[in-house]
């Protein structure tokens, strides 16, 4: 026995649907496929066979086997393509534990895979955003890590960090004694075009996360200026109740919508004043904290209202949106804001189309970005840090050091530093059978 389980789950979702597919991956999967299908089929090719077990035919379904090292995880594994029903896949799961499998824990196959050298860890990380991509764009950049995009150019940095770290070591061992401790100058400059790379990539990527996570934008205003209207009517469903009764809105009413590619979350909130009760002072205070943290911020003014001052405190504290909201009754009453009727749709269009743009400059379609979790850019601010340590450090022992540090800062990013700990963490995101 090797020690390692053999591990199975279904691959597809639930309930009802024309085949289920279930993969199995481990040491007794070979064994474990001739005791419920007889001789193996050809690799990679699939066969239909009966699966049979304690002397009842299981199912009628597609065999495919996949020797290792040449499959996702690296191990020997197989795929099941049974019929879609829950009965035929509890039947077939009973008799896979019969014949020595387990159930797979969420992200377990990919976590075998990242443990096998198959991919690494920004690969993974990948797999699960494709996974969860609900827009194109997130689809694009998720295939870019899973593909390997992000592995590749931290191998190559690492590669020429290695090198100079060498280098480095060489010139402590060769000590120019007139100039002990003093900065070569091959070394100088090949950190400094690292460094300059780096800081490149970061100021590149900067919405790679606004991709991945998707936007947040804020609807404030005074009570009555018609916030939850306008929320509806860019949704197109009665996603917030309206009244004329001023104050109707307090919890945060969140309804979700794609802009230029990206998912964006829309919340409306409690008009903004101060409150005649407990319950609206606190829908106040969570309006202004959800407007804090917000990408983007709708400030709402009526046109038959003179400005509030409460929303003008706003627009002057950070950059707003600025909406002429019920156009329909007359003319906007602050400069340069969109004038729009949520009751005759006039200049509902041109709103869209703003906050289109908006979220494309949050969010710059590169079509090269890697960098989409806090992780990644906090590893390679981490290097950066090590590199300018590196430079401005007065004895080469300590330069050597910080090129070290350098080094498993970019070790951490891709999984080779400390992986175990990180994967934990990624796959408690990842759903059973990945
Ligand atoms: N049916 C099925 N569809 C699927 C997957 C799967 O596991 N099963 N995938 C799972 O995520 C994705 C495809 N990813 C995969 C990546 C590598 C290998 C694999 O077996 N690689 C071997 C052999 C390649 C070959 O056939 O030439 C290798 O790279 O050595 C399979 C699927 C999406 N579609
Ligand atoms: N004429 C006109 N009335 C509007 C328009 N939009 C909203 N209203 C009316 O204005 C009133 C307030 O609308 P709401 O959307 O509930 O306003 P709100 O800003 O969400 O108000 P609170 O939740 O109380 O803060 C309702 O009676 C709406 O019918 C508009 O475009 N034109
Ligand atoms: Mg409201």
């Amino acid at each position: 026995m090797s020690g390692v389980d053999t591990l199975f789950a279904p691959a597809t979702a639930p309930g009802r649907a024309a085949i289920a597919v279930l993969r199995l991956s481990g040491p007794a999967t070979a064994a474990i496929l001739a005791g419920l299908a007889g001789p193996l089929p050809p690799p990679r090719r699939a066969s239909l066979r009966r699966l049979r077990h304690a002397g009842a035919v299981l199912d009628e379904a597609l065999l495919l086997w996949f020797p290792g090292p040449a499959s996702y995880t690296g191990e020997d594994a197989a795929e099941l393509h049974l019929h879609g029903g829950p009965a035929v896949l509890a039947g077939v799961a009973e008799a896979l534990v019969a014949l020595g499998a387990r159930p797979a824990e969420p992200g377990e196959f990919t976590r075998r895979a990242v443990l096998n050298g198959r991919m690494d860890l920004t690969a993974a990380e990948g797999v699960i955003d494709l996974i969860e991509a609900e827009t194109t764009a997130q689809a694009q950049q998720a295939l870019r890590l899973a593909g390997g995009g992000l592995h590749a150019l931290v191998e190559g940095w690492s590669g020429r960090l290695a090198s100079l770290l060498a280098r480095q070591e060489a010139l402590i061992e060769f000590e120019d004694e007139d100039l002990p401790g003093a900065l070569d100058d091959t070394v100088a400059k090949a950190l400094a075009a690292l460094s300059a790379e780096i800081a490149a990539r970061l100021d590149a990527d900067a919405g790679a996360e606004r991709v991945r996570d998707g936007l947040d934008i804020a609807i404030l205003g005074a009570p009555n200026a018609g916030k939850s209207s306008l929320l509806n009517a860019l949704v197109g469903r009665e996603a917030a109740i309206v009244s004329a009764r001023a104050g109707t809105t307090r919890d945060i009413v969140e309804a979700r919508l794609i802009l230029a590619g990206l998912p964006a979350t829309l919340a409306d909130t409690a008009g903004l004043r101060e409150a005649g009760d407990e319950i609206e002072a606190e829908g106040v205070r969570r309006a202004l904290h959800r407007g804090e943290g917000a990408d983007l911020l709708l400030a709402v003014l009526p046109c038959d209202a003179p400005p509030d001052a409460a929303t003008l405190a706003l627009i002057a504290r950070r950059p707003c949106l600025v909406v002429a909201s019920k156009a329909d009754l007359g003319p906007p009453r602050h400069p340069g804001a969109l004038p729009v009727s949520a009751r005759t749709g006039q200049g509902l269009d041109a709103l869209r189309a703003r906050l289109e743009s908006e979220a494309a400059a949050l969010a710059p379609a590169s079509g090269a970005a890697l960098l989409a979790r806090p992780r990644h850019r906090a590893a390679l601010g981490d290097t950066l840090r090590w590199l300018r340590e590196a430079a401005d450090a007065q004895l080469p022992e300590l330069r050597a050091d910080a090129l070290r540090e350098a080094l498993r800062a970019l070790g951490r990013l891709t999984g080779q530093v400390g992986a175990e700990s990180i994967l934990d963490r990624l796959f408690a995101e990842f759903c059973i059978g990945k």
